[in-house]
């Protein structure tokens, strides 16, 4: 049983159509990253599964219930950081984390919670006083209490310094290997890449892509950039490295040595062997990857791809 299944999710606000016939699952135990640029209605549909909001039109089911007639079980079970933070000025952080505990039934101690998150020096401090990433680490503790069966996380690294990101990251981690499956959106594609199982790519509300990092990187053509330094090229050479199957393009940068710049889908191998067949020696070979930011790039703007779904 999927943890969330999302069937045809329609929303409008007036004119404005947030999801657009969405449809996807997040399968139980895994990190499931949900990604999309600003406006693409990522929050939207985290609100319709927590059932703030009501769909126009489809249907999502979370740990087999239905989210609009069941939310109250659903949320017993569930941890939630949602998007913008909100605490009370008022309230201590162990008095968040009493009234969390208390709304759950839950038996967590405080401190412990706390001391999860970075927080436990501030435990009897009033959350009016917080910086943005202290507020975020407390909602954190919050979305811990009674060790849910699914997390969702919006936005989860706001505020968060690359220390406090990585904690999270962490965090995620810990909370899966206890079997908690989690759900979390962000739109900066390298927060989702150490952590994430699979990856959903939202665009304008639809979903665009559902893959591995690794499977996205390989479907944005020219997943891999390969440079060889050779001691010369000449065209016969050049020409049999272009017509590899697996490479897109190649080109001869500089003269003194040339180098080689070749985007490659799959064996690299292939090239360097070719280069050597045609009696080129091989001075030096690097491969990058090409980046994240890439990725995105080629899901969210420009053209339509081709969805790629798994
Ligand atoms: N309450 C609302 N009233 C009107 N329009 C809304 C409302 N909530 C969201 N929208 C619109 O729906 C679309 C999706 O917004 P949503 O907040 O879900 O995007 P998001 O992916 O979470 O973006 P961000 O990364 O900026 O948080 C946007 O065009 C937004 O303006």
């Amino acid at each position: 049983m999927p943890a969330i299944t999302v069937d045809n999710l329609t929303k409008s606000f007036g004119q404005t159509l947030a999801l657009d016939d969405l449809s996807f699952r997040v399968k139980e135990g895994e990190v499931f990253g949900f990604l999309g640029p600003n406006g693409a209605g990522k929050s939207t549909t985290i609100n319709i599964v927590l059932d703030f909001a009501r769909p126009t039109d489809g249907s999502v089911s979370v740990l087999g219930m239905d989210a609009q007639r069941n939310s109250r079980d659903i949320r017993q079970r569930t941890g939630v950081l949602p998007e913008g933070v909100k605490t009370y000025d008022r309230l201590t952080a162990r008095q968040h984390l009493e009234f969390a505990i208390n709304s759950k039934n839950a038996n967590d101690e405080p401190e412990a919670l706390l001391e999860r998150v970075g927080l436990e020096d501030a435990i009897d401090r009033k959350a009016g006083g917080f910086s943005k990433g202290m507020s975020q680490r407390l909602m954190l503790a919050m979305a811990l209490v009674g060790k849910p069966d699914l997390l969702i996380l919006d936005e989860p690294s706001t505020g968060l310094d690359p220390n406090g990101a990585r904690e999270m990251r962490d965090l995620v981690r810990e909370e899966n290997e206890r079997g908690a499956t989690v759900f979390f959106s962000s739109h900066i594609m390298e927060q989702v890449e150490e952590v994430c199982d699979r990856v959903g790519i939202l665009r304008d509300g639809e979903m665009v892509a559902v893959d591995s990092v690794e499977g996205l990187r390989d479907s944005v053509s020219g997943g891999t950039s390969l440079r060889v330094t050779v001691d010369r090229i000449d065209d016969a050479a050049l020409q049999a490295v272009r017509s590899l199957q697996d490479v897109t393009r190649a080109t001869v940068k500089g003269e003194d040595p040339p180098t080689i710049v070749a985007s490659v889908n799959g064996s690299k191998t292939a090239v360097l062997s070719t280069l050597e067949d045609h009696g080129i020696e091989i001075q030096d070979f690097q491969t990058t990857e090409s980046s994240l930011e890439d990725v995105f790039r080629s899901y969210t703007t420009g053209t339509r791809p081709e969805v790629h779904a798994q």
